[in-house]
């Protein structure tokens, strides 16, 4: 994942990543996850209503969030000229004189996503930019296609020349729980991905219950998941808060255990700046600094950005004096 340009301009220092290659699938341990529903909604409840950022360091977290974004179009009439807008946005998301007064000389977004056949043309209005370009694949969004085309087109995105891959879970599985064959499917995308990361959209406004959120989330991990994602953007119920503390709980687990850190990607109508907030000071509080970054972390948006351009605008006439690291700490 190519997040070097988003960190090297958000003046933070680069840091690798080891990916996480998955463990064999531990039926024990995904037999044994609970979720305490009531608890987990009334701690979601408590999210929004804290002011966890301080207002003069905001613009620093909002600058944060974009470099965490992965800037979506993925609809029906995309066209080239459309894809290549949202490029030349996403190497330049906030006008120059703005982030010159905001202290920052250059701010790209994390990423561009965008359908198989919009790859060509992302890939070309990106070049040099550093940034990488993520498809979506395996018959997104509902992920119905037959199998072996699912693979397939993970194969033809990479190829393409997407160097990440958010692939779409088979629901069924985890509804009728057969964890070994979702364990398999991800395996075998993950396989298909190569050098390319690999984030699952696990659609958890499908998925029935938090506890089967839980051990989706596992279970993907276990298989390879360099990311996992709550949703397409399509589904009726999209990225909540508390699906949100689960899967983030989930990778916390995940890494006690294995040592391996997977990153997180919210996605599916977050659209303003105040919740891009609070997400971010929930990974802050329940996975700490280090997923603060666009290697581990990620929005998925279509609209997100322009919320936060005119937030920012507000704060550049207010007092801003805040480093990243000040912001941060
Ligand atoms: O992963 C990206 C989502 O499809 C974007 O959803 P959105 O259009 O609601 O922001």
């Amino acid at each position: 994942m190519q997040a070097e340009t988003a960190l090297q301009s958000a003046n933070l220092p680069l840091v690798t990543e080891p990916r996480n290659p998955g463990m064999d699938l531990d039926m024990q341990w995904i037999r044994g996850v609970q979720a305490n529903t009531s608890a987990i909604e009334r701690r979601a409840a408590t999210l929004p209503g804290r002011r966890t950022v301080k207002k003069d360091h905001q613009a620093a977290w909002l600058l944060r969030a974009i470099s965490c974004i992965d800037l979506t179009t993925l609809a029906g009439d995309d066209t080239a000229d459309r894809v290549r807008r949202l490029c030349a946005k996403g190497r330049q998301p906030v006008r120059a004189d703005l982030l010159d007064r905001l202290g920052f000389d250059a701010l790209t977004v994390g990423a561009i996503c965008v359908y198989h056949e919009m790859i060509g043309p992302a890939v070309d209005a990106l070049k040099g930019s550093g940034i990488p370009v993520a498809a979506v694949s395996t018959g997104f969004p509902a992920g119905l296609s037959p199998f072996a085309l699912r693979v397939a087109e993970i194969g033809e995105s990479v190829k393409a020349g997407a160097q990440e891959i958010d692939i779409v879970i088979s629901r069924r599985h985890v509804l009728s729980g057969d964890w070994q064959a979702l364990y398999d499917e991800m395996r075998l995308f993950r396989e298909a991905c190569g050098d390319a990361h690999v984030k699952a959209i696990l659609a958890t406004g499908e998925l029935g219950t938090l506890r089967n959120v839980a051990r989706a989330s596992l279970v993907c991990m276990m298989a390879g998941a360099d990311f996992i994602k709550t949703s397409t953007g399509k589904e009726s119920v999209n990225a909540t808060l508390p699906v949100s503390l689960v899967m983030i709980r989930a990778i916390r687990d995940y890494c006690n255990r294995t040592g391996y850190r997977v990153g997180y990607k919210p996605a599916g109508g977050i659209s303003k700046a105040k919740d891009a907030l609070v997400y971010l000071s929930l990974i802050k509080e329940e996975l700490g600094d280090r997923w603060l970054r666009p290697d581990l972390f990620r929005f998925g948006a279509s609209s997100l950005l322009g919320d936060i351009e005119r937030q920012l605008e507000h704060h550049v006439t207010g007092a801003y004096s805040a480093s990243w690291r000040h912001a941060m700490g």
